[in-house]
């Protein structure tokens, strides 16, 4: 299910987690070590590729307005694509932009052979139709997997969507390489957004997981958190999910990816007066958890590592190598 890239299994080359003894911090999951491993795997394949039919991959990226976190997200993903020798190309429109504007460069990446991924950076300015700007993506261009062929594909039994959404794969990835099983376990995915939560419930019931939601119209959510053997969160808001939200033991990602304002006296010029911080209480998850994703350097990193692996699927299909 992970696509032909990746295997539905891995064999972890990270320590298997063990449980933690208590009044131990919990172990931390972290990202890089295994979007290095992924990458590699991807860089390799796309040099056989060129080497064999003198073509690689190429993602085109759709950015509408200026927003500052969407520019950082762009620029890493542009960063990661040069890395493995993915090709890219990056259309700009203004935030005031008309809709017909965007669904024609859409169209256009839709027609060019040389183009195996479309990604439209979110969230879109209000005036823009979301859904209907989605589904202008042909699904077999649709590496975010956001296509409702896509997504409903993979909300069914038994069919195979042609992309999974690269954050809910990163996070099944992640659980895997740390030999985490998913099968049985009860889970909870806070947030249900297309990007996030959505899809990682869908997948955690393909992992045959018992999973429930938790959103803004839940009551008590800690409640139900607190339930959790596997704990997702993806929210948007720093620090929602405080220690007292969990079980003693349990495993969370984080997957929120936050920018908040540090005070002054710690300011400095780098950071331009901004960290980016996770949905999760860190210091207050770290004594409850037994293991935990850190924001940045967790979910982040695996989730372009993602992306890529997409992208290379998507360049085989159109080059019949699968
Ligand atoms: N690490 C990574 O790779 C990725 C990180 N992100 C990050 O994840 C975060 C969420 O992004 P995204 O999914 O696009 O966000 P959305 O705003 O689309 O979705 C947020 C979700 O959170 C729910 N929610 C809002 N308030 C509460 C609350 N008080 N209690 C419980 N649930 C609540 C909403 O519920 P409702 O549906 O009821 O409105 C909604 O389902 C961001 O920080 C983003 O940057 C996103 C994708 C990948
Ligand atoms: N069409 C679309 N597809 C997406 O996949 C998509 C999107 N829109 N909109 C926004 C969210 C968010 N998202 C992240 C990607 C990388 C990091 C990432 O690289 N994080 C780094 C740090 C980030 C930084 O350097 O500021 C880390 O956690 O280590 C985070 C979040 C993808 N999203």
């Amino acid at each position: 299910l992970l696509g032909p890239n990746l295997p539905d299994i891995w064999v972890s080359f990270l320590p298997l987690l063990r449980a933690k003894p208590n009044g131990h911090n919990a172990a931390i999951l972290g990202g890089k070590l295994i979007a290095q491993d992924i990458k590699l795997k991807v860089a390799e394949e796309i040099g056989r590729m060129k080497n064999g039919i003198g073509k690689i991959p190429k993602l085109a990226l759709v950015l509408v307005g200026d927003r500052k976190d969407s520019q950082t997200f762009i620029h890493n993903k542009l960063k990661a694509c040069d890395q493995v020798g993915i090709e890219t190309l990056v259309a700009q429109l203004p935030e005031n932009c008309a809709e017909k504007e965007l669904i024609d460069v859409v169209t256009g990446f839709n027609k060019d052979p040389t183009i195996h991924g479309i990604i439209v950076q979110l969230p879109l300015p209000q005036h823009l139709d979301e859904e209907y700007i989605m589904s202008s993506v042909s699904p077999e261009k649709d590496v975010d997997g956001f296509h409702p062929h896509n997504m409903g594909n993979l909300a069914m039994r038994g069919r195979k969507p042609l992309f999974i959404p690269c954050a809910p794969k990163g996070c099944i990835e992640m659980l895997l390489r740390h030999g985490v099983e998913i099968k049985g376990k009860r889970a909870v995915v806070i947030g249900r957004s297309k990007i996030g939560g959505l899809p990682t419930s869908l997948l955690f019931q393909r992992h045959h997981a018992t999973v429930s939601m938790v959103h803004a119209f839940t009551k008590n959510p800690e409640q139900i958190t607190s339930e959790a053997d596997i704990l997702v969160a993806d929210v948007g808001m720093a620090n929602i999910v405080r220690g007292n939200w969990l079980k003693q033991g349990a495993i969370v990602i984080d997957m929120g990816t936050n920018q908040v304002k540090i005070n002054d006296e710690i300011y400095d010029q780098r950071s331009q007066g901004f960290q980016i911080t996770g949905d999760v209480c860190y210091e207050e998850a770290i004594k409850v958890a037994s293991a935990l994703t850190p924001v940045p350097g967790g979910m982040g990193p695996v989730t372009i590592a993602m992306l890529l692996s997409n992208t290379l699927d998507s360049a085989k299909y159109a080059f019949g190598l699968v």
